[in-house]
Order: C-alpha cells, then structure tokens, then sequence
C-alpha cells in the first residue's frame, strides 16, 4: 500500500488524508509505524468501497454509470486507489462500464502509484479491448490479472473459453484459475489466501463493486473477508429501477455482518460513511491484523 500523495507542507490539510490516515492502520501506508505494530498479515488488507445515492443505488436503469461522487469525494476516491496495491472489479462492471481504475489527482499519476488491477470473471467474458488492458500495454497501469473458473483442457465445452483465454493473454492478461464455490462464484476468500497473493494483490486491495460483488463481499461468512468499508453518500436520487448497491444474496449466502461505525465526514455535498463488519467471536482487524 502506497501513501505517497505528499501531505502539503505548511499548506491546509487535504481532507481526504487526513480522513484515510484516521482510519488505516499505520503499518499499511507510509506513514510512521509504530514499533508494536504487526507488519505480515495473513492477508491482504481488503476495502469495500463505492457511491450509491440517497436512494441506496449505484448506477441508473439498465445499469448506466452514473457520477454520483462530487469532486471531493471523487478525490477520496482516487487517494483510496493510491493507497492500495491492488483494486478488484466484477466482469460486469468491465462489460458495463469500461473502466480504467487508475488514480488520478487530477493528471494521472506514475505507474509506481497506480493499483495493480483485479477482475472476476468466471468464463473469461473481459474484452480484450478492455481500456484496463490497453492502458497495461501502453504502460500507464500495471498488468491486469484475470480470476476465472478452472478451465478442463480437453472438454469441448470449454472450447470457446480456452480460445478466450489464448485472446486474453495475448493482451496481456495473467489468468489465474480458481474451482467456483457452492454458488457459482469465484470464492475472493481463496484469492485471498492463494498461493501467489502476496504478488497479485500486494498488502491491500480496493474492492470497488459492482453489486454483485459487493454482495458477495458482505456474505461472506466468518471471520469475513473485508476489514474497511467506506461508502460515498451523494444526495441525489436515481429512482427504483436504478440498480441497488446490494445486489440480492444468493440462496444460502450468509447473512451481512453487523458494522461498526468508525467515522462519518463531509465531503463537499456527500456523506462519506466508514465502518467496519463486526463478526461475533472473531477479534481483531480481520485477517491483516
Ligand atoms: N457507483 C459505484 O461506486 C459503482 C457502480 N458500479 C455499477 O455496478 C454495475 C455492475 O454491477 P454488477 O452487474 O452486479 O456486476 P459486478 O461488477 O458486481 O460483476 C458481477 C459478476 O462478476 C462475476 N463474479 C465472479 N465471482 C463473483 C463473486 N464471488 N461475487 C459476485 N460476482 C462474481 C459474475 O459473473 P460471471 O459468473 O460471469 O463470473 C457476476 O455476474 C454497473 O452498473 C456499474 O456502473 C460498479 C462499481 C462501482
Ligand atoms: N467513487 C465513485 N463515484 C462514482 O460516482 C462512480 N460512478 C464510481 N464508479 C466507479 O469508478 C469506475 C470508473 O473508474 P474510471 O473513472 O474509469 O477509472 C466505475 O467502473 C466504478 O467502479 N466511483
């Protein structure tokens, strides 16, 4: 995790620092760390993050992307990318919204501050046009790593995805094959433990939605999966065939975790809201304690 936006000297504090530095543990940024601070967690640091509107929604009728964030905010927004050495999307965001998950206050910033970019996708559906993996081959973000589902090598089933896989590492994709949960979904608790975590995620990851992954992110069962959740509250409303920042659990997915409150601040006209999943019995700051 990176917190290298230089804090002005002399100058106003910038509101979205001084908010991330209230709320991050010291050892995952670049700030002092305290001696007694533990420094190998078991696994990444994960935040959930994302905007929604008064109305609970994160993208208008049919899925069009919205701006809800205002400008403030929106610098939040980007600060977080900085801060984190890794940023996931679902597929659908990709296919719905194309987008580039760099940071950029507001010119882009060097390829050492950008996060390394993450998508789930089960049956490799990713264009390789992506703007995510044009932008890894001009060398303005860093590689794009693809989650999938383990892919037979002979089944003819599989024909069109081994085909999508060749199209997409020749874009320059890495692929990692995962075995779907009970669901159908990529499970994240075994990204987050696989065995090259470390190098794909970094020591943190930004989960910016969409809904369905958001969904996942919270029923997640314990001790959970996501340790900071902070969520951009503009005050405008989209209307019920927007799409909810929650999609519907699947049936069996666990219920979501009671959340602490941690800090709620203004940002320009949105409520940035930062808590954190409580589960009963489980201590600590999830597994990156
Ligand atoms: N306002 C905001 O902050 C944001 C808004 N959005 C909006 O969200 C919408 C997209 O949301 P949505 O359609 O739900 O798509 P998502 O981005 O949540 O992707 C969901 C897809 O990811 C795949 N997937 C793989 N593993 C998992 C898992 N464990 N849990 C959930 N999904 C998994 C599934 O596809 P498969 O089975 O093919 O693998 C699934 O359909 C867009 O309208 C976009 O604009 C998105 C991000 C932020
Ligand atoms: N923080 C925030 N505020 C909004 O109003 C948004 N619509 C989003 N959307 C997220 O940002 C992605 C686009 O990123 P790029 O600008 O292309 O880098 C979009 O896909 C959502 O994940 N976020």
């Amino acid at each position: 995790m990176q917190f290298n936006d230089p804090r002005p000297t002399g100058g106003p504090p910038v509101p979205a620092l001084a908010l991330l530095a209230a709320v991050y543990p010291p050892h995952l940024s670049d700030l002092p760390t305290p001696p007694s601070t533990p420094v190998r967690p078991a696994r990444p640091f994960v935040t959930l993050t994302y905007a929604q509107s008064l109305d609970g929604k994160i993208a208008g009728p049919g899925g069009t992307q919205l701006q809800l964030s205002g400008p403030e905010s929106m610098r939040l927004t980007h600060h977080l990318r900085v801060l984190h050495d890794s940023i996931l999307v679902g597929v659908g965001t990709v296919l719905n919204d194309d987008p580039q998950l760099t940071a950029r206050l507001p010119s882009l910033l060097p390829l050492s501050q950008q996060p390394r970019p993450v998508i789930l996708d089960s049956s490799l559906r990713t264009p390789p046009t992506c703007k995510l993996l044009v932008n890894a081959q001009r060398g303005i973000s860093h590689g794009v790593t693809i989650v999938h589902r383990a892919l037979s090598a002979t089944s003819e089933e599989d024909e069109d995805l081994r085909r999508r896989a060749a199209d997409l590492e020749r874009a320059g994709a890495r692929l990692i094959p995962l075995e779907p949960d009970e669901h159908g979904l990529l499970p994240l608790s075994a990204l987050l433990s696989h065995p090259h975590a470390s190098h794909l995620l970094g020591r943190s990851l930004m989960v910016e939605g969409g809904a369905r992954i958001i969904a996942s992110c919270l029923a997640a069962p314990p001790p959970g999966i996501v340790d900071l959740v902070i969520v951009t509250v503009a005050p405008v409303l989209v209307g019920e065939d927007g799409v909810s920042a929650v999609a519907p659990r699947k049936a069996g997915q666990g219920a979501p975790p009671r959340l602490e409150h941690v800090r709620t601040e203004l940002f320009g006209q949105d409520s940035v809201v930062v808590v954190r999943p409580v589960y009963e019995g489980v201590e600590g700051e999830g597994g990156a304690a």
